[in-house]
C-alpha cells in the first residue's frame, strides 16, 4: 500500500503540496488528476523519491520512500519527458535496466521489442518523441515493478499505441497486482483505466475516491415543467451548476440518485431526465465549485 500522511512539500516558500494525506491500494490505479500548478508532479516525485517532504510521512508497505533503494528496484516511474542515455540504443537501455531491477524479464523484453515493431540496436534519442515513450513502456514492462508511476503517459502516443499500452497495463494489473499510479490531463484516459480518483487543487487533495463512488455523487437532470421550473426545487437540490436549454433545464446535482429523482417526482416534471456525468464534467463542476470555474475569455 503507497501512503502519504500529513505532506507538506515546499520550494523555498512556495507551499507545493499542503498537507496531503492519500492512500493507493495494492493492485489499484489510481489517478491523480487537477488544475496546472495543483502539485501532481510534485507528489509523483515525493512518491518515487526523488523528492524529501518538509513534513510528513511517504511510504510504501509502512516504509519511507525517500533514498529507499530496497523499494525503488519495485518501483518504475516514467516522467512527463521520459530520460535517455544520449548515445544509447534500446538494447543498452534495457542492459542498464536489467542491472537495476531484480525482476527483470529478459523474454519479455524481446517479446515486447518485437510487438512494438522497435529496431532494439537503433539509438534511441533518434526515435521520434511518441517512439521514444514506446520505448520507456517496453522498460517499464519488462521491468515487471511491483509499482507503476506515470505522469502524462500517453503523451505523444498514437491511438492504435495508446489502446496496446493500456491493453497491456490493465493486464499487469489483473495478472501480477501490479499497482499503477497515473497523472494526466486527459481525463478520458484517466476514466477509461483507473478505479480510483484524487482530485488536486493549488496542492491541496481536494477529494479520494472510487471512480464509481465519484460518479455515483453527482448526477446530469434535465427538467420541463408547464409553467417554469419551481423555485422550491433549487432550494432543496442546490445544485453545483444550473442552466435553461430552450424549454429544458439543465441541472447538475450533488447527491443520491434515488434521493434525487424522488424530490424531482415530487414536482410533476413533463420531461425528467436523469443521467451519469463524465469524469471530465465531474472534474469541471467540482472546481467550479470551489471557485476554478470556466470562463469565456475573450480579448
Ligand atoms: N523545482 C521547483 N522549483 C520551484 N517551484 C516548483 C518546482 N516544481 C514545482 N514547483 C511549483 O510547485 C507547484 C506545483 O507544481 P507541479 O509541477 O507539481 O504541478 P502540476 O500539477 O504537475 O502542474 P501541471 O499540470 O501544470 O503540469 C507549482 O506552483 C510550481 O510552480
Amino acid at each position: 500500500m503507497i501512503e502519504m500522511k500529513n505532506v507538506i512539500k515546499k520550494f523555498d516558500r512556495h507551499v507545493a503540496v499542503e498537507n496531503v494525506n492519500l492512500t493507493i491500494q495494492k493492485g489499484s490505479i489510481y489517478g491523480l488528476i487537477g488544475s496546472n500548478g495543483a502539485g501532481k508532479t510534485t507528489i509523483i516525485k515525493l512518491l518515487a523519491g526523488i523528492y524529501r517532504q518538509e513534513q510528513g510521512e511517504v511510504t510504501i508497505d509502512g516504509l519511507p520512500v525517500f533514498e529507499n533503494i530496497h523499494l525503488k528496484e519495485k518501483l518504475f516511474y516514467i516522467p512527463d519527458h521520459p530520460y535517455v542515455f544520449p548515445q544509447y540504443t534500446t538494447k543498452q537501455m534495457a542492459r542498464f535496466y536489467r542491472s537495476c531491477y531484480p525482476s527483470w524479464d529478459e523474454e519479455r523484453f524481446k517479446n515486447l521489442a518485437q510487438a512494438f515493431e522497435v529496431d532494439v540496436n537503433k539509438k534511441i534519442q533518434s526515435f521520434s518523441k511518441g517512439w521514444q515513450r514506446q520505448i520507456a513502456f517496453i522498460m517499464a514492462l519488462a521491468a515487471k515493478p511491483d509499482i507503476l508511476i506515470l505522469d502524462e503517459p500517453m503523451d505523444g502516443l498514437d491511438p492504435v499505441v495508446r489502446k496496446k499500452v493500456k491493453n497491456l497495463l490493465i493486464q499487469d494489473v489483473a495478472e501480477r497486482e501490479m499497482t499503477i499510479l497515473v497523472s494526466s490531463h486527459n481525463l478520458r484516459e484517466i476514466e477509461d483505466i483507473c478505479d480510483h480518483i484524487g482530485i488536486l487543487h493549488k496542492g491541496t487533495l481536494l477529494i479520494e475516491k472510487e471512480l464509481d463512488d465519484l460518479k455515483s455523487n453527482v448526477h446530469k437532470v434535465q427538467v420541463a415543467y408547464k409553467n417554469g421550473l419551481p423555485d422550491r426545487l433549487l432550494d432543496k437540490l442546490k445544485p453545483l451548476h444550473a442552466e435553461k436549454r430552450g424549454s429544458v433545464h439543465l441541472l447538475i446535482v450533488r447527491g443520491e440518485e434515488a434521493a434525487i429523482a424522488k424530490q424531482i417526482i415530487e414536482t410533476h416534471p413533463v420531461i425528467f431526465d436523469l443521467l451519469p456525468l463524465t469524469l471530465e464534467e465531474i472534474f469541471i463542476y467540482e472546481m467550479g465549485d470551489i471557485g476554478y470555474a470556466i470562463k469565456n475569455v475573450v480579448v
